[in-house]
Protein backbone atom coordinates (compact mmCIF):
# COMPACT_ATOMS: atom_id res chain seq x y z
CA UNK A 1 0.00 0.00 0.00
CA UNK A 2 1.44 3.65 -1.12
CA UNK A 3 -0.09 5.19 2.10
CA UNK A 4 1.50 5.05 5.34
CA UNK A 5 -1.48 5.86 7.68
CA UNK A 6 -5.17 6.99 8.00
CA UNK A 7 -5.87 10.56 9.38
CA UNK A 8 -9.88 10.30 11.18
CA UNK A 9 -10.25 13.98 10.89
CA UNK A 10 -13.63 15.53 12.60
CA UNK A 11 -14.97 18.31 14.33
CA UNK A 12 -14.26 17.79 18.11
CA UNK A 13 -16.43 18.71 20.95
CA UNK A 14 -16.10 19.78 24.63
CA UNK A 15 -14.90 16.92 26.86
CA UNK A 16 -15.89 19.36 30.44
CA UNK A 17 -17.46 22.49 31.23
CA UNK A 18 -14.88 24.64 31.14
CA UNK A 19 -13.96 23.50 27.45
CA UNK A 20 -17.59 24.91 26.15
CA UNK A 21 -16.54 28.70 25.79
CA UNK A 22 -13.00 27.99 24.22
CA UNK A 23 -14.84 25.30 21.97
CA UNK A 24 -17.36 27.64 20.79
CA UNK A 25 -15.50 30.47 20.01
CA UNK A 26 -13.20 28.13 17.90
CA UNK A 27 -16.11 27.28 15.97
CA UNK A 28 -17.50 30.44 15.24
CA UNK A 29 -14.93 33.14 15.30
CA UNK A 30 -15.16 35.08 12.00
CA UNK A 31 -18.37 33.67 11.45
CA UNK A 32 -21.00 36.32 12.52
CA UNK A 33 -23.01 34.35 15.09
CA UNK A 34 -24.35 36.04 17.72
CA UNK A 35 -23.55 35.88 21.26
CA UNK A 36 -26.90 35.14 22.27
CA UNK A 37 -26.76 31.78 19.84
CA UNK A 38 -23.28 31.08 21.89
CA UNK A 39 -24.96 31.11 24.97
CA UNK A 40 -28.14 29.05 24.07
CA UNK A 41 -25.62 26.67 22.45
CA UNK A 42 -23.20 26.88 25.61
CA UNK A 43 -26.27 25.91 27.49
CA UNK A 44 -27.51 22.97 25.52
CA UNK A 45 -23.19 21.40 26.15
CA UNK A 46 -23.84 22.45 30.00
CA UNK A 47 -26.91 20.41 30.35
CA UNK A 48 -24.50 17.16 29.33
CA UNK A 49 -22.34 18.17 31.98
CA UNK A 50 -20.14 20.29 29.40
CA UNK A 51 -19.19 16.81 27.75
CA UNK A 52 -20.06 16.63 23.87
CA UNK A 53 -20.30 12.85 22.82
CA UNK A 54 -18.70 13.61 19.48
CA UNK A 55 -15.11 12.90 20.92
CA UNK A 56 -16.37 9.28 22.66
CA UNK A 57 -17.99 8.36 19.48
CA UNK A 58 -15.19 8.95 17.14
CA UNK A 59 -12.91 6.80 19.47
CA UNK A 60 -15.43 4.29 19.25
CA UNK A 61 -15.49 4.13 15.74
CA UNK A 62 -11.48 4.33 15.31
CA UNK A 63 -11.34 1.33 17.44
CA UNK A 64 -14.04 -0.21 15.34
CA UNK A 65 -12.41 0.81 12.29
CA UNK A 66 -8.88 -0.23 13.52
CA UNK A 67 -10.32 -4.00 14.17
CA UNK A 68 -11.58 -3.51 10.50
CA UNK A 69 -8.52 -3.13 9.74
CA UNK A 70 -6.87 -6.04 11.38
CA UNK A 71 -9.27 -8.61 9.65
CA UNK A 72 -9.29 -7.53 6.54
CA UNK A 73 -4.78 -6.92 6.53
CA UNK A 74 -5.09 -3.13 5.86
CA UNK A 75 -2.20 -2.01 7.55
CA UNK A 76 -2.91 1.61 8.43
CA UNK A 77 -2.13 2.77 11.66
CA UNK A 78 -5.13 5.56 12.24
CA UNK A 79 -4.81 8.75 13.74
CA UNK A 80 -7.33 10.86 15.01
CA UNK A 81 -7.36 15.05 14.76
CA UNK A 82 -10.42 17.58 15.25
CA UNK A 83 -11.01 21.02 13.41
CA UNK A 84 -12.32 22.90 16.45
CA UNK A 85 -11.32 20.73 19.61
CA UNK A 86 -8.54 18.49 21.18
CA UNK A 87 -6.79 16.70 19.84
CA UNK A 88 -6.38 19.23 17.32
CA UNK A 89 -5.75 18.37 13.76
CA UNK A 90 -2.34 20.31 13.64
CA UNK A 91 -0.82 18.45 16.94
CA UNK A 92 -2.23 15.34 14.89
CA UNK A 93 -0.30 15.95 11.82
CA UNK A 94 3.16 16.90 13.73
CA UNK A 95 2.59 13.70 15.52
CA UNK A 96 2.18 11.94 12.69
CA UNK A 97 5.53 13.58 10.78
CA UNK A 98 7.36 13.00 13.62
CA UNK A 99 6.40 9.31 13.40
CA UNK A 100 7.98 9.12 10.01
CA UNK A 101 4.25 9.40 7.71
CA UNK A 102 5.12 10.36 4.55
CA UNK A 103 1.68 9.50 3.04
CA UNK A 104 -1.95 9.30 4.74
CA UNK A 105 -5.40 8.86 3.67
CA UNK A 106 -7.71 11.06 5.19
CA UNK A 107 -11.25 10.52 6.12
CA UNK A 108 -13.61 13.49 7.14
CA UNK A 109 -16.59 12.12 9.98
CA UNK A 110 -19.14 14.03 6.82
CA UNK A 111 -20.81 11.77 4.26
CA UNK A 112 -21.88 15.20 1.78
CA UNK A 113 -20.10 17.83 0.07
CA UNK A 114 -21.00 21.33 0.54
CA UNK A 115 -18.73 24.21 2.29
CA UNK A 116 -19.28 23.24 5.74
CA UNK A 117 -19.64 18.92 5.08
CA UNK A 118 -16.44 19.00 2.93
CA UNK A 119 -14.92 22.21 1.83
CA UNK A 120 -14.10 23.02 5.31
CA UNK A 121 -12.19 19.81 5.86
CA UNK A 122 -9.85 20.52 2.97
CA UNK A 123 -9.14 24.01 4.69
CA UNK A 124 -8.30 22.12 8.57
CA UNK A 125 -5.96 19.63 6.10
CA UNK A 126 -4.15 23.34 4.68
CA UNK A 127 -4.33 24.90 7.91
CA UNK A 128 -2.51 21.57 9.30
CA UNK A 129 0.08 20.62 6.86
CA UNK A 130 1.21 24.53 6.92
CA UNK A 131 1.53 24.84 10.37
CA UNK A 132 3.94 21.28 10.59
CA UNK A 133 6.09 22.97 7.57
CA UNK A 134 8.24 21.13 5.27
CA UNK A 135 7.82 17.38 6.89
CA UNK A 136 4.22 17.46 6.82
CA UNK A 137 3.11 14.65 5.44
CA UNK A 138 0.93 14.45 1.72
CA UNK A 139 -2.86 14.48 2.93
CA UNK A 140 -5.02 12.51 0.59
CA UNK A 141 -9.05 12.86 1.68
CA UNK A 142 -11.47 10.34 0.54
CA UNK A 143 -14.45 10.75 -1.42
CA UNK A 144 -17.54 11.77 -0.10
CA UNK A 145 -20.10 8.67 0.82
CA UNK A 146 -23.51 9.89 1.16
CA UNK A 147 -24.63 7.57 -1.16
CA UNK A 148 -22.48 4.37 -0.26
CA UNK A 149 -24.72 0.88 0.19
CA UNK A 150 -23.49 0.73 3.78
CA UNK A 151 -24.22 4.08 4.66
CA UNK A 152 -28.01 3.87 3.06
CA UNK A 153 -28.57 0.42 4.14
CA UNK A 154 -27.69 1.20 7.93
CA UNK A 155 -29.91 4.46 7.68
CA UNK A 156 -32.97 2.34 6.16
CA UNK A 157 -32.36 -0.12 9.01
CA UNK A 158 -32.87 2.32 11.75
CA UNK A 159 -36.10 4.02 9.51
CA UNK A 160 -37.13 0.20 9.34
CA UNK A 161 -36.69 -0.26 13.04
CA UNK A 162 -38.34 2.89 13.92
CA UNK A 163 -41.38 2.54 12.18
CA UNK A 164 -42.40 -0.91 13.42
CA UNK A 165 -42.52 0.86 16.68
CA UNK A 166 -45.01 3.63 15.53
CA UNK A 167 -47.46 2.77 13.15
CA UNK A 168 -48.65 5.30 11.07
CA UNK A 169 -46.18 7.61 11.63
CA UNK A 170 -44.96 10.61 9.17
CA UNK A 171 -41.57 10.26 8.27
CA UNK A 172 -39.31 13.13 8.55
CA UNK A 173 -36.07 13.50 6.86
CA UNK A 174 -33.59 15.96 8.91
CA UNK A 175 -29.89 17.39 8.39
CA UNK A 176 -27.58 20.47 9.76
CA UNK A 177 -29.13 23.76 7.58
CA UNK A 178 -26.84 26.03 5.93
CA UNK A 179 -27.07 29.85 4.96
CA UNK A 180 -28.70 29.65 1.49
CA UNK A 181 -26.17 31.56 -0.03
CA UNK A 182 -23.46 28.79 1.13
CA UNK A 183 -25.75 26.28 -0.27
CA UNK A 184 -26.13 28.00 -3.61
CA UNK A 185 -22.35 29.02 -3.55
CA UNK A 186 -21.33 24.99 -3.18
CA UNK A 187 -21.66 23.17 -5.90
CA UNK A 188 -20.74 23.23 -9.90
CA UNK A 189 -22.45 26.85 -10.94
CA UNK A 190 -23.90 24.86 -14.07
CA UNK A 191 -25.34 22.40 -12.01
CA UNK A 192 -27.10 25.69 -9.85
CA UNK A 193 -24.76 24.79 -6.74
CA UNK A 194 -26.57 22.98 -4.05
CA UNK A 195 -24.69 20.68 -3.83
CA UNK A 196 -25.04 20.06 -0.42
CA UNK A 197 -28.74 20.20 -0.15
CA UNK A 198 -29.34 17.86 -3.33
CA UNK A 199 -26.84 15.22 -2.20
CA UNK A 200 -28.89 15.67 1.32
CA UNK A 201 -32.51 15.35 -1.20
CA UNK A 202 -30.59 12.09 -2.71
CA UNK A 203 -29.43 10.04 0.21
CA UNK A 204 -33.36 11.21 2.15
CA UNK A 205 -35.01 9.64 -1.64
CA UNK A 206 -32.17 6.16 -1.35
CA UNK A 207 -33.05 5.55 2.69
CA UNK A 208 -37.03 6.01 1.57
CA UNK A 209 -36.50 4.08 -0.60
CA UNK A 210 -34.54 1.25 0.63
CA UNK A 211 -36.87 1.12 3.51
CA UNK A 212 -39.96 1.13 1.78
CA UNK A 213 -41.20 4.35 2.44
CA UNK A 214 -43.53 6.10 -0.43
CA UNK A 215 -43.90 9.50 1.16
CA UNK A 216 -41.75 11.58 3.43
CA UNK A 217 -40.42 14.85 4.12
CA UNK A 218 -37.10 17.06 4.35
CA UNK A 219 -36.58 19.75 6.66
CA UNK A 220 -33.67 21.13 9.01
CA UNK A 221 -32.35 21.23 11.92
CA UNK A 222 -29.65 23.58 14.59
CA UNK A 223 -29.51 26.64 12.53
CA UNK A 224 -27.06 29.34 13.31
CA UNK A 225 -26.21 32.50 12.39
CA UNK A 226 -28.15 35.95 12.89
CA UNK A 227 -32.20 35.91 12.28
CA UNK A 228 -31.54 37.98 9.10
CA UNK A 229 -29.86 36.08 7.37
CA UNK A 230 -31.48 33.04 5.72
CA UNK A 231 -30.87 29.59 6.19
CA UNK A 232 -32.57 26.44 4.62
CA UNK A 233 -36.00 26.10 6.11
CA UNK A 234 -38.43 25.02 7.56
CA UNK A 235 -37.08 23.73 10.71
CA UNK A 236 -37.86 20.57 12.01
CA UNK A 237 -39.25 21.92 15.45
CA UNK A 238 -41.67 24.14 13.26
CA UNK A 239 -42.50 21.10 11.02
CA UNK A 240 -43.98 18.66 13.63
CA UNK A 241 -46.35 21.79 14.53
CA UNK A 242 -47.53 21.55 10.66
CA UNK A 243 -47.52 17.93 10.77
CA UNK A 244 -50.20 18.48 13.60
CA UNK A 245 -52.37 20.94 12.50
CA UNK A 246 -51.94 18.93 9.06
CA UNK A 247 -54.01 15.73 11.46
CA UNK A 248 -50.76 13.58 11.88
CA UNK A 249 -50.72 11.73 14.85
CA UNK A 250 -46.83 10.74 14.90
CA UNK A 251 -43.48 11.69 13.63
CA UNK A 252 -40.26 8.80 13.02
CA UNK A 253 -37.24 11.56 12.32
CA UNK A 254 -34.63 10.39 10.28
CA UNK A 255 -30.94 12.40 10.86
CA UNK A 256 -29.93 11.85 7.57
CA UNK A 257 -27.10 14.46 7.77
CA UNK A 258 -25.42 13.27 10.61
CA UNK A 259 -22.86 9.95 11.08
CA UNK A 260 -23.13 9.58 14.55
CA UNK A 261 -25.23 10.75 17.60
CA UNK A 262 -23.70 14.12 18.11
CA UNK A 263 -25.03 17.04 20.48
CA UNK A 264 -27.23 18.24 17.33
CA UNK A 265 -29.09 14.88 17.21
CA UNK A 266 -29.36 14.33 21.05
CA UNK A 267 -30.22 17.81 21.96
CA UNK A 268 -32.09 19.44 18.51
CA UNK A 269 -33.63 16.08 18.21
CA UNK A 270 -33.78 14.06 20.90
CA UNK A 271 -35.08 17.05 23.60
CA UNK A 272 -36.51 20.17 20.88
CA UNK A 273 -38.29 17.92 18.81
CA UNK A 274 -39.85 15.20 20.82
CA UNK A 275 -40.70 17.72 23.52
CA UNK A 276 -42.58 19.55 20.76
CA UNK A 277 -44.41 16.09 19.78
CA UNK A 278 -44.61 15.48 23.16
CA UNK A 279 -46.99 18.69 23.83
CA UNK A 280 -48.94 17.67 20.88
CA UNK A 281 -49.96 14.77 22.16
CA UNK A 282 -48.01 13.11 18.49
CA UNK A 283 -45.66 9.73 18.82
CA UNK A 284 -42.38 10.50 18.43
CA UNK A 285 -39.23 8.10 17.48
CA UNK A 286 -35.96 8.97 16.06
CA UNK A 287 -33.90 7.08 13.80
CA UNK A 288 -30.06 5.56 14.65
CA UNK A 289 -27.05 7.17 13.10
CA UNK A 290 -24.70 4.56 11.40
CA UNK A 291 -21.92 5.42 13.09
CA UNK A 292 -21.93 2.75 15.65
CA UNK A 293 -23.18 0.50 13.27
CA UNK A 294 -20.37 -2.37 11.78
CA UNK A 295 -21.10 -1.30 8.62
CA UNK A 296 -19.66 2.14 8.99
CA UNK A 297 -16.28 0.52 9.80
CA UNK A 298 -16.38 -2.01 6.67
CA UNK A 299 -17.65 1.64 4.67
CA UNK A 300 -14.08 3.13 6.01
CA UNK A 301 -12.24 -0.09 4.89
CA UNK A 302 -13.91 -0.28 1.56
CA UNK A 303 -13.51 3.73 0.63
CA UNK A 304 -9.67 2.54 1.75
CA UNK A 305 -9.56 -0.27 -0.53
CA UNK A 306 -11.30 1.74 -3.74
CA UNK A 307 -9.25 4.32 -3.61
CA UNK A 308 -5.65 2.10 -3.52
CA UNK A 309 -7.40 -0.20 -6.29
CA UNK A 310 -8.63 3.18 -8.14
CA UNK A 311 -11.80 1.19 -8.36
CA UNK A 312 -15.19 2.27 -9.80
CA UNK A 313 -16.87 3.96 -6.74
CA UNK A 314 -19.97 1.46 -4.93
CA UNK A 315 -22.31 4.30 -4.83
CA UNK A 316 -26.47 3.94 -5.49
CA UNK A 317 -26.47 7.94 -7.29
CA UNK A 318 -25.84 9.08 -10.33
CA UNK A 319 -24.65 11.72 -8.98
CA UNK A 320 -20.74 12.13 -9.46
CA UNK A 321 -18.07 10.72 -6.87
CA UNK A 322 -16.61 14.09 -5.13
CA UNK A 323 -14.80 15.30 -2.53
CA UNK A 324 -11.61 13.89 -3.05
CA UNK A 325 -8.68 16.00 -2.72
CA UNK A 326 -4.39 16.05 -2.13
CA UNK A 327 -3.24 18.15 0.24
CA UNK A 328 -6.63 20.02 0.77
CA UNK A 329 -6.39 21.83 -2.68
CA UNK A 330 -9.95 21.74 -4.65
CA UNK A 331 -11.18 18.58 -6.56
CA UNK A 332 -12.50 20.40 -8.59
CA UNK A 333 -12.95 24.00 -9.68
CA UNK A 334 -16.48 25.44 -7.59
CA UNK A 335 -17.00 22.43 -6.16
CA UNK A 336 -17.53 23.12 -2.42
CA UNK A 337 -15.77 26.42 -2.17
CA UNK A 338 -16.10 28.52 0.64
CA UNK A 339 -19.83 30.18 1.70
CA UNK A 340 -19.43 34.19 0.88
CA UNK A 341 -19.50 35.45 4.31
CA UNK A 342 -22.80 37.70 5.03
CA UNK A 343 -21.08 41.26 5.58
C1 LIG B 1 -23.42 21.15 7.57
C2 LIG B 1 -22.95 21.07 9.00
C3 LIG B 1 -22.61 19.91 9.70
C4 LIG B 1 -22.63 18.48 9.16
C5 LIG B 1 -21.31 18.12 8.53
C6 LIG B 1 -20.23 17.75 9.53
O1 LIG B 1 -20.47 16.86 10.35
O2 LIG B 1 -19.16 18.37 9.52
C7 LIG B 1 -22.22 20.31 11.01
C8 LIG B 1 -21.77 19.43 12.03
C9 LIG B 1 -21.50 19.77 13.35
N1 LIG B 1 -21.69 20.97 13.96
C10 LIG B 1 -21.31 20.88 15.28
C11 LIG B 1 -21.34 21.92 16.21
C12 LIG B 1 -21.55 23.27 15.90
N2 LIG B 1 -21.86 23.82 14.69
C13 LIG B 1 -21.99 25.19 14.77
C14 LIG B 1 -22.25 26.09 13.74
C15 LIG B 1 -22.50 25.76 12.39
N3 LIG B 1 -22.61 24.48 11.84
C16 LIG B 1 -22.84 24.59 10.47
C17 LIG B 1 -23.01 23.52 9.59
C18 LIG B 1 -22.78 22.17 9.90
N4 LIG B 1 -22.34 21.68 11.11
C19 LIG B 1 -22.86 25.99 10.15
C20 LIG B 1 -23.05 26.55 8.77
C21 LIG B 1 -22.66 26.72 11.33
C22 LIG B 1 -22.58 28.24 11.51
C23 LIG B 1 -21.19 28.69 11.79
C24 LIG B 1 -20.22 28.33 10.70
O3 LIG B 1 -20.37 28.82 9.57
O4 LIG B 1 -19.31 27.52 10.98
C25 LIG B 1 -21.73 25.55 16.14
C26 LIG B 1 -21.72 26.97 16.68
C27 LIG B 1 -22.89 27.22 17.55
C28 LIG B 1 -24.19 27.22 16.76
O5 LIG B 1 -24.79 26.17 16.61
O6 LIG B 1 -24.56 28.29 16.33
C29 LIG B 1 -21.49 24.34 16.85
C30 LIG B 1 -21.19 24.19 18.31
C31 LIG B 1 -20.85 19.54 15.54
C32 LIG B 1 -20.33 19.00 16.89
C33 LIG B 1 -21.51 18.60 17.74
C34 LIG B 1 -21.09 17.96 19.05
O7 LIG B 1 -20.42 18.58 19.87
O8 LIG B 1 -21.46 16.77 19.25
C35 LIG B 1 -20.97 18.86 14.35
C36 LIG B 1 -20.59 17.42 14.07
FE1 LIG C 1 -22.44 22.69 12.97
Amino acid sequence: MSYDALLWLSFGGPEGPDDVMPFLENVTSGRGVPRERLAEVAEHYLHFGGVSPINRLNRAAITAVESEFASQGIELPVYFGNRNWHPMVEDTVARMAADGVRRALVFPTSAYGGYSACRQYDEDILRARAAVGANAPELVKLRQFFDHPLFVGAFADGLRAARAGLAGARVVFTAHSVPEAADLAAGPPEEGGRRYSRQIAEAARLVAAEAGVADYDLVWQSRSGPPRVPWLEPDIVDHIGALHARGETAVVVCPVGFVSDHLEVIWDLDNEAAERAAELGMGFARVATPGADPRFAELVAELVREHVAGAAPRKLSGFPAAGCTVNGETCAARCCEPAKRPS
